[in-house]
């Protein structure tokens, strides 16, 4: 074999080129250069011209091993001495294996999956406590409770391996099941609390099993928490499967039930300094309260109190099987679970015992301390910070039992979804394009766009593109609105972009909701949340007089929610939205936000205008007295054409 010594003396394959060629190399050479070489069509006899291709003659010997696909195609074709034309490059469809996320399942890969997730879930078990009595040593229980632990962890190990099935990171260690049987062995009612985003991702239903096998008396509810991100509709359709299945659940969310219980602290202390005028009605669980104390919004007043009526109307007959409950109307559905087998003496009353178990950040913390009230338990967004029960004393009837976070053995499609679901921690994640796919697949682009004040580009539908941005083209939009660099390289930096947005994904802030498994088309069951219908009025209305000045010039995507993303309106609504404010500020003026539309109010309905003033100021930690400067029917008076002031106004609102 002739080892090259240069480029130009690669024996064989140079006297080929030569011969094919010329070897007046530099004039011939050139002229190919710049003529290009021209070719005959043998089908149709035509003539046509072919650009030089760059590379040095050296480089067509070269072995190759590995092409990109369009290579491939070109040099299959050549191989089989075959001529192709392309007329315009409209004609020639070009399939980009990297729109197809590796990490992600297609809807017939998942169909699959969930398939032979549900043939094999009554394997699905939580670790049993073995049976023990008085003439059981210490050290024999917990030699016993080693070897229980080790037998589960096979089985669930084989069902894994040999059906190849994705589970969640399940608790493997000893100590935490061992406080959850404690939990279990003294509560009457055990709470099992779920993200109302994916509350089946979170339930354990041998959970349920295994409390009814330790006492059967002992009850089980579903508490669905963060239900202030669902829709009504959503709630409903998950209320329906939950009757249907006969699961006893509520929803709650201790995110409202704090807000709840600011208003009715600031109600009680008085903040505007008058009389205490209103009441809090808590049956209807519509929190009132007056800071408006300018004497000039008796009119303002008139209105609201009417409003107020209304609320009031809505709230009775909002449906029960949807309502969010209030932290009253929970602790009296605690109380219902009093256990009438225990002895209980006016000397000695036993208290109920209630059971609060669920993974970690779904919101257990946040659930006792609204339930009490005030925050004597420190909550954090990094899963797993409770790590031992603790018993609280909710009332002289109540005791609650906090189980520390744990993960139920469950199965899961992808790793993308447990990331997603803030199951698996993102600090620690190498592969992010996967859950980056999810959110970009998830969440509408505009929505993304006028959120992180980017533009992401993608690839038109015509050269291959789907419409909907890939994981890729999401987090480089990202990277390069906030400056993300790789050291040294100057590229965007994907990593860390995908970080801050799937830690707003988990958050809440990027908003998408799994519907319940009966056949519902998962973005048609968030489109509402993504709906105009959800902002605010005055944003509304704003957007409908832009909207009447604009021809519509965009035409129908190959979606429904493509054109939302990509509509006229969608524009505009970026347009007017950052021409506001830019920076993380930003974050505060979403397109919608979920809590003060239609779901972020218990009664369902959106809250009158001082309510809802003082929710806004609560919320972004203004002082409610500076709301009330700024929504003064004093200063919209002289202002109502756009001044600073209504500006102003129009964020707090
Ligand atoms: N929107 C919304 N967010 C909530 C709600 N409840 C909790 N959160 C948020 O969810 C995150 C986790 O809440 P925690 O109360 O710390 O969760 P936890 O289950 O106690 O977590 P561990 O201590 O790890 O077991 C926090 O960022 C809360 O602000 C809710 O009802 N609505």
């Amino acid at each position: 074999m002739v080892l090259a010594k240069s480029k130009n003396a690669v024996g064989l394959g140079n006297s080929l080129m030569n011969d094919r060629f010329g070897k007046g190399k530099g004039a011939d050479r050139k002229k190919v250069t710049t003529a290009g070489i021209q070719r005959i069509n043998h089908a149709t006899g035509e003539t046509y011209v072919t650009n030089e291709r760059k590379e040095a003659s050296w480089v067509k010997m070269r072995s190759v091993t590995e092409q990109a696909a369009l290579d491939e195609f070109l040099s299959t074709a050549e191989l089989a001495g075959t001529d192709f034309t392309a007329e315009k490059m409209n004609n020639v469809k070009i399939i980009h294996t990297d729109q197809k996320n590796p990490y992600l399942l297609s809807a017939a890969e998942e169909r699959a999956a969930v398939g032979k997730q549900k043939a094999h879930k009554d394997r699905l078990t939580v670790p049993r406590r073995p049976k023990w009595d008085s003439t059981t040593t210490p050290e024999e229980l917990d030699r016993m409770e080693r070897d229980s632990l080790l037998e589960w962890r096979r089985g669930l190990a084989e069902l894994q391996e040999s059906n190849d099935l994705l589970m969640t990171p399940f608790e493997r260690n000893l100590e935490v099941w061992r406080q959850l049987w404690r939990v279990i062995e003294r509560s009457d009612l055990v709470v099992q609390i779920v993200d109302a985003r994916n509350p089946l991702l979170f339930r354990s239903e041998d959970l349920e099993n295994y409390i009814k096998d330790v006492d059967e008396r002992k009850n089980n509810l579903l508490l669905v928490n963060k239900a202030d991100m669902l829709t009504k509709e959503q709630r409903q359709s998950w209320a329906d499967y939950f009757a249907e299945a006969g699961i006893a659940y509520k929803f709650f969310s201790a995110h409202l039930a704090k807000e709840w219980n600011e208003i009715r602290d600031l109600d009680e202390e008085d903040i505007s300094g008058r009389p205490k005028a209103l009441t809090v009605n808590l049956a209807s669980k519509t929190k009132d309260m007056d800071l408006v104390d300018d004497e000039e919004c008796e009119d303002e007043e008139e209105e609201d109190s009417s409003e107020e009526e209304e609320a009031d109307v809505e709230t009775d007959s909002e449906d029960e099987s949807t309502r969010i409950l209030s932290v009253d109307e929970l602790e009296a559905l605690f109380l219902d679970h009093a256990p009438e087998y225990h002895d209980s003496t006016p000397d000695n009353p036993r208290k109920t015992q209630i059971g609060l178990v669920g993974y970690p950040n779904v919101g257990k913390s946040s659930t006792i301390n609204a339930l009490i009230g005030a925050k004597k338990v420190s909550v954090s967004s990094t899963p797993g910070k409770t790590k031992h029960f603790q018993t609280i004393h909710l009332s002289d009837k109540v005791l609650l039992c906090d189980c520390p976070g744990l993960v139920f053995p469950n199965f899961a499609t992808t790793k993308a979804e447990l990331v997603c679901n803030g199951i698996l921690p993102i600090d620690q994640l190498r592969e992010f394009t996967g859950p980056a796919g999810l959110v970009a697949r998830r969440i509408p682009r505009a929505f993304l766009e006028a959120l992180y004040g980017m533009k992401i580009i993608t690839r038109p539908l015509e050269e291959g593109g789907t419409g909907v941005p890939t994981a890729d083209e999401m987090l480089t939009a990202y990277a390069k609105a906030r400056g993300f660099t790789r050291t040294g390289q100057g590229q965007p930096d994907e990593s860390r972009a995908a970080r801050y947005i799937l830690k707003d994904y988990v958050n809440g802030k990027l908003l998408f909701c799994q519907p319940p498994p009966v056949d519902i088309d998962p973005l048609e069951f968030n489109r509402e949340l993504y709906d105009e219908g959800h902002l605010p009025e005055k944003r509304r209305l704003a957007l409908a007089a832009m909207e009447s000045s604009i021809s519509d010039q965009h035409s129908v995507a190959n979606s429904d929610m493509i054109s939302l993303q990509e509509g006229p309106k969608s524009k505009q609504l970026d347009g007017a939205f950052f021409a506001q404010g830019q920076g993380n500020s930003a974050h505060l003026r979403m397109p919608f936000n979920h809590k003060y539309s239609e779901q972020g109010t218990a009664s369902g309905k959106q809250l009158s205008g001082r309510k809802q003033k003082t929710m806004a100021a609560l919320e972004k930690d203004i002082d409610p007295n500076d709301v009330k400067l700024l929504t003064s029917k004093k200063h919209f008076k002289h202002g109502k054409k756009g001044n600073g002031k209504r500006r102003a106004n129009y964020f707090v609102d």
